[in-house]
């Protein structure tokens, strides 16, 4: 295809936009500079203050306003040719079905979150449609591409999943040291210093020794002139010393474990030692703010073991300098998230990754079977529904049938009677529903909307691993097929889509691409460095650069002019499709 068809190409092509937040403004920005005449774009947020930073086409004045809107507004100001169809709405409503997505050539990705990644996934699969998806992990971005029956699909690969820990083990009974780090990080300090409004559990009693009419709340609560030692002491004895008394009184918890010794200040330092805790000389608001309790206690080295008194002293101090520094300004404080890159990016602005083929079994683009262990005889089907197929499967209306026998289905719009006969089998244990879930069973489950059927084996189990396994439910099944390594994730906010390491091109000589992560150094002629589809993607900044958005027509393409990042040496670019 010449280049002016393919320019011709881009000015019919029509595509949808998902999300119009960070990654989302310059998508929009990039595909109207690039020739794009009709472009959909949908986003359920209106625009936050926090939001003005990044998301550089919003100004003060759209705060409160939708962010499809207000987008479309300011791009249709520069590039008034452009139609520019804003939806203020969420991807999952059932408006934006498949017959919906196959309105588009393509469809482009800006999202911040797992569940509507997966949503839009089986929704392109359905239709057919192209995904351009990308996100974030630390300061790297990564965008892949995902073609039906050519490349792997979004949730080819598991998403990792963020690490959770049970609240009651945490608050209660840690016996790791994660659990006290996630209880002092997640729950003390948050209860210290984070917002008052949001919902905290850590696990207070009432009654702090002193007042017990009052709420318990109130220990957490500074009063105006009350001087950081005395609040620090207050705490101290109340979650190391009274709270331990309070669980002591339980039996029942103690009789397999180790029964924890509660610790009171008075009895670790002695009275003089607390109040002259610390540099007090030292106004830390005006002087050193990088003055860290280590160091104040003259502290110097942290990979010594410290004892009780001094861990207690540290706790002391440190208290009194997040007081000192915060001032009368009650801003919450929060973790503030940095990321380590192993390896740095090599000076390259962008590095192209091949697509990975297909999972074989992956439940979403193939129709592998899963496996679900459990315990028929005490998990009701809504655990069922709702750790499994909403939680895990990512279904928002599905449809559990065994066999013909249909036993549950999800969705705003059902008859009353009926609604009211699924609630009935919801609290019922699986082997006591009206078609018995046994071992053995195979259950269908389709969730119409995304057009996705899943069958899952189940295999009754009586024991699961109250930490590894709190679902008490195990899904099997969806195996990771092998790979150099695998990704890092941050979460929610990455696109977790890219498995393996990004590759990276020096431009030497001698061209030589880099896995990032896994090390291994590969002759460029030996990897065939790219393929079409990554093309789409690479040339969307320039009208000139030649492509389609028609998967149809991306087999004709012509492979001369692309491979944007290397180009010293155009001669050693040989092409790869994929098979
Ligand atoms: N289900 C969904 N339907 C439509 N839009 C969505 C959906 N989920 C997320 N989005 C949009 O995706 C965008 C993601 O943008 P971004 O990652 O910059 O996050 P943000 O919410 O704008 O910023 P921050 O997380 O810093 O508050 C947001 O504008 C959000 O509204
Ligand atoms: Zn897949």
């Amino acid at each position: 295809m010449d280049s002016d068809s393919k320019t011709e190409a881009i000015k019919r092509a029509k595509v949808l936009m998902v999300g119009a937040g960070g990654i989302g403004c310059e998508l929009l920005k990039t595909l109207a500079l690039s020739g794009f005449q009709d472009i959909h774009i949908i986003d359920m947020d209106t625009i936050e203050v926090s939001n003005l930073n990044r998301q550089f086409l919003f100004r003060q004045s759209h705060v409160g306003q939708s962010k499809a809107k207000v987008a479309r507004d300011v791009v249709s100001r520069f590039m008034p040719q452009i139609c520019i169809t804003p939806y203020h709405a969420n991807v999952k409503d059932p408006e934006f079905n498949v017959d919906f997505f196959k309105k588009f050539n393509v469809i482009l990705n800006g999202l911040d979150n797992l569940d509507a990644r997966r949503h839009v996934n089986r929704l392109c699969l359905a239709a057919e449609v192209p995904l351009v998806e990308s996100g974030t992990t630390g300061f790297l971005g990564q965008v892949t591409v995902h073609i039906k029956g050519r490349t792997e699909c979004y949730e080819c690969q598991p998403k990792p999943t963020p690490k959770t820990y049970p609240v009651c083990t945490i608050t209660s009974t840690p016996s790791k040291f994660v659990h006290c780090i996630v209880w002092a990080k997640d729950l003390l300090f948050a209860k210290l210093f984070g917002d008052r409004n949001q919902e905290n559990d850590l696990f207070v009693h009432t009654g702090d020794g002193s007042d017990s009419a009052k709420p318990t709340d109130d220990i957490f609560e500074r009063g105006l002139d009350e001087v950081p030692v005395h609040y620090g002491r207050k705490i101290y004895d109340h979650v190391f010393g009274y709270n331990i008394e309070v669980a002591l009184a339980n039996e029942e918890t103690w009789k397999n474990r180790r029964r924890p010794r509660p610790i009171f200040l008075g009895d670790v330092l002695p009275e003089k030692l607390i109040l002259q805790n610390g540099n007090h000389e030292k106004n830390c608001l005006t002087e050193d703010l990088s003055l860290s309790a280590m160091s104040s206690l003259g502290l110097n080295n942290p990979q010594e073991i410290w004892s009780l008194a001094e861990n207690s002293r540290l706790f002391l101090e440190a208290l009194r300098l997040f007081i000192e520094r915060r001032g009368k300004v009650t801003i919450p404080f929060t973790f503030l998230m940095t990321y380590c890159l192993e390896h740095p990016c090599q000076k390259m602005l962008l590095m192209p990754v091949e697509p990975f083929e297909a999972n074989k079994s992956c439940y979403v683009c193939s129709e592998t079977p899963l496996l679900l262990e459990v315990n028929t005889q005490t998990s009701t089907l809504r655990d069922f529904v709702d750790k499994i197929v909403k939680n895990k499967l990512g279904m928002s209306f599905p449809l559990i049938m065994q066999g013909a026998i249909l036993i549950f289905e999800g969705g705003d719009d059902l008859e009353e009677d009926v609604a009211a006969n699924y609630a009935l089998n919801l609290d019922k244990v699986l082997t006591a529903l009206p078609a018995p879930v046994t071992s053995g069973s195979m259950l269908t489950v389709e969730d119409l909307q995304q057009e996705l059927l899943c069958h899952i084996n189940i295999k009754h189990r009586e024991e699961f691993d109250e930490e590894k396994e709190p679902d008490r439910m195990v899904l099997l099944g969806w195996t990771t097929p092998e790979k150099e390594s695998q990704g890092v994730s941050n979460g929610e906010n990455t696109t977790a889509a890219i498995p393996a390491a990004p590759e990276a091109i020096n431009k030497s000589e001698e061209v030589e691409v880099a896995a990032e992560i896994s090390r291994t150094k590969r002759k460029l002629s030996e990897m065939s460095e790219t393929t079409e589809v990554q093309e789409i993607f690479q040339i969307l900044p320039d009208t000139d650069a030649n492509n389609s958005m028609d998967p149809q027509e991306v087999e004709d393409n012509d492979y001369d002019n692309d491979l944007i990042v290397l180009d010293e040496n155009p001669e050693a670019s040989k092409k790869r499709r994929l098979q």
